[in-house]
């Protein structure tokens, strides 16, 4: 999908909500469980009730490579349950030399045929820039991450052509060498609103994924009103909140009421924040 293709969505839905499909079997309704592949189940209800109130879906890899063989199954069918027209997340976290990036791409974006993958940019550019030779696929790269951890390393000293700047400026600064607004994306967490100018000041174009909405406590009304380009440039994620509305035999129908509250208040922000 192109960086057009995904703001045209955006204001056709009105919408720039990513919804993550972080499925646990513990937290699923019980009744599902009967199925023959209850987490498949389970997302394929969830993106039915909501499809049209989103413009991403982000599964996180690690609730389905828990289950090993039948956890690639069940993501593979819930990729492809995802409408064509909806942006696709694989939320693996990826990146190591650059041989073993390359086969960690062709898995999420040729045998899987995901939109984008997130990628550690730690190992730096021949890690990641193997991801970026797919025609419209994206990476989207860890920059501030919305976790407490994320002090440990990321707000670290360095210095980048001549000037002090934090380790996450820095991650913001060079990547831009890698890759465009058109291939690159970056993560940067709802619990870190104060940083959001910093980061418009220095990577004004590209989209960013900003977890950490719902469940962690982040404020949709700041991270909208500061990070938003004229491209929106944001696709919000909120798994728990969404997808666990409710624990019933009626949990589709609670997420979608949780998704339209949330699709509500972003079509307020559109208007007040989207530049024209
Ligand atoms: O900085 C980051 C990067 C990724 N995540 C992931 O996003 C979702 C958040 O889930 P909620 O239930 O809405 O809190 C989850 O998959 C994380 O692994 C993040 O939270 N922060």
């Amino acid at each position: 999908m192109t960086r057009q293709q995904l703001f045209e969505q955006i204001q056709r839905k009105r919408s720039y909500l990513c919804i993550g499909l972080d499925t646990d079997l513990k937290k699923i309704p019980q009744h599902l469980l009967q199925h023959e592949d209850p987490i498949f189940e389970f997302n394929r209800q969830i993106i039915d009730a909501t499809a049209d109130l989103c413009v991403a879906y982000k599964p996180n890899v690690a609730f389905y490579e828990a289950h090993g063989p039948k956890g690639w199954v069940s993501l593979q069918r819930t990729l492809e349950a995802i409408p064509q027209d909806v942006f696709s997340i694989a939320d693996a976290k990826r990146g190591d030399i650059g041989n073993t990036s390359e086969l960690y791409a062709r898995a999420f974006f040729e045998r899987m045929n995901f939109d984008s993958i997130t990628v550690a940019p730690y190992m730096g550019a021949d890690s990641v820039t193997p991801f970026l030779q797919f025609k419209d696929k994206w990476v989207i790269l860890l920059a501030l991450t919305s976790n407490e951890g994320s002090k440990d390393f990321q707000f670290s000293n360095v210095v980048t052509q001549g000037e002090a700047h934090f380790l996450f400026e820095k991650v913001l600064i060079k990547s831009q060498k890698w890759g465009t607004p058109e291939n690159l994306m970056y993560v940067v967490g709802a619990t870190r609103c104060d940083y959001i100018e910093r980061v418009r000041e220095i990577a004004p174009d590209h989209f960013l994924l900003v977890p950490g909405v719902g469940a962690q406590g982040g404020s949709l009304e700041e991270i909208s009103r500061y990070g938003m380009n004229n491209h929106c440039g944001l696709l919000v994620n909120s798994s728990r909140q969404i997808i666990y509305a409710s624990q019933g035999e009626d949990f589709a129908e609670k997420a979608r009421a949780a998704a339209l509250a949330v699709q509500q208040e972003m079509d307020k922000y559109l208007n007040e924040y989207l530049p024209q």
